[in-house]
């Protein structure tokens, strides 16, 4: 069995700009277990994205080491998927044939991987779309779409960069649940960049807090078991949420004010 799904050591990331050096993180240092929801939160340019770019394999560190599964990071794995804010779906492919593009890749598109796919549609109330191409979609419905790609794969890890920042807050929490649920059914570990301290405290088992820039990763907050078990609607209600939501919110208030 895999210790570690993500083990980060000491990472580092220094983009070069033309002449210029940006220092996008300093080091970091953290683990994540197989199966865990991890959510990074903080202020806007303290390297969330460029923390789930350098996981994607899509970005090298400039020092440090990061292993996924136990292997060094060297470039994109098929054990990962990877999900934007933007959909990133192919206009000119109909819904069936951009939900299959992610097997199709890997080299395992097949009957049995397509009807999964397509009843993974269905479970999101989508079926009526097969046949129809992206640009006839309303933004959450291109969102479900984007979410059931990701899935079809059944990655071992799931990186999500703001997946559902672009959706009405209905479709939102729809689309949490269904994560969620899809995530437990899989086992899959997740990692999720979000500005929504809500959606990270309903959905996560941890959340890393980081600031700064370059930026580092200044707290953890384990979220209890009772938000944990519960699906992200019930967990937003609990007594537990609000305390722990006006903490996080203090914590990132007191970043943004520091200057590095
Ligand atoms: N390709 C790049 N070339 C140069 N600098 C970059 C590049 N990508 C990111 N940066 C810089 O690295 C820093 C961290 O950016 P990053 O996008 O990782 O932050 P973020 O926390 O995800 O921001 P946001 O919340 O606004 O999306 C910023 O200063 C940004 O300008």
């Amino acid at each position: 069995m895999d210790t570690y799904a993500i083990e980060a050591d000491s990472v580092t990331k220094v983009y070069l700009n033309r002449q210029d050096e940006v220092h996008a993180l300093k080091p970091i240092s953290f683990r994540i277990h197989p199966g865990e929801f991890v959510s990074l939160v903080g202020p806007s340019g303290c390297g969330k994205s460029t923390v789930l770019s350098l996981m994607a394999g899509l970005i090298r560190p400039s020092s440090g080491c990061l292993r996924i599964f136990g292997k060094e990071v060297t470039a994109p794995s098929n054990r990962v998927s990877y999900m934007l804010q933007q959909d990133c779906l192919l206009d000119w492919r109909t819904v069936e044939d951009n939900i299959t593009l992610g097997l199709e890749f890997r080299g395992r598109k097949n009957r049995q991987t397509s009807h999964d796919a397509r009843q993974l549609l269905e479970l999101l109330g989508l079926r009526h779309t097969l046949k129809l191409f992206p640009s006839q979609l309303s933004g959450g419905m291109r969102q479900r779409v984007a979410l059931v790609r990701t899935l079809a794969v059944e990655p071992d890890l799931l990186l999500l960069d703001e997946p559902f920042s672009a959706v009405d807050y209905q479709t939102k929490l729809h689309l949490e649940k269904l994560l969620t649920d899809g995530l437990k059914i899989r086992e899959m570990t997740a990692l999720l960049v979000t500005h929504d301290l809500e959606e990270a405290l309903s959905l996560s088992d941890r959340i890393l807090v980081m600031g700064g820039q370059p930026g580092e990763i200044r707290r953890t907050l384990e979220v209890p078991e009772e938000l944990r078990s519960a699906d992200p609607l019930t967990a937003r209600g609990m007594p537990s949420f609000r305390p722990l939501f006006n903490e996080l919110w203090k914590e990132m208030e007191s970043h943004d004010k520091t200057v590095d």
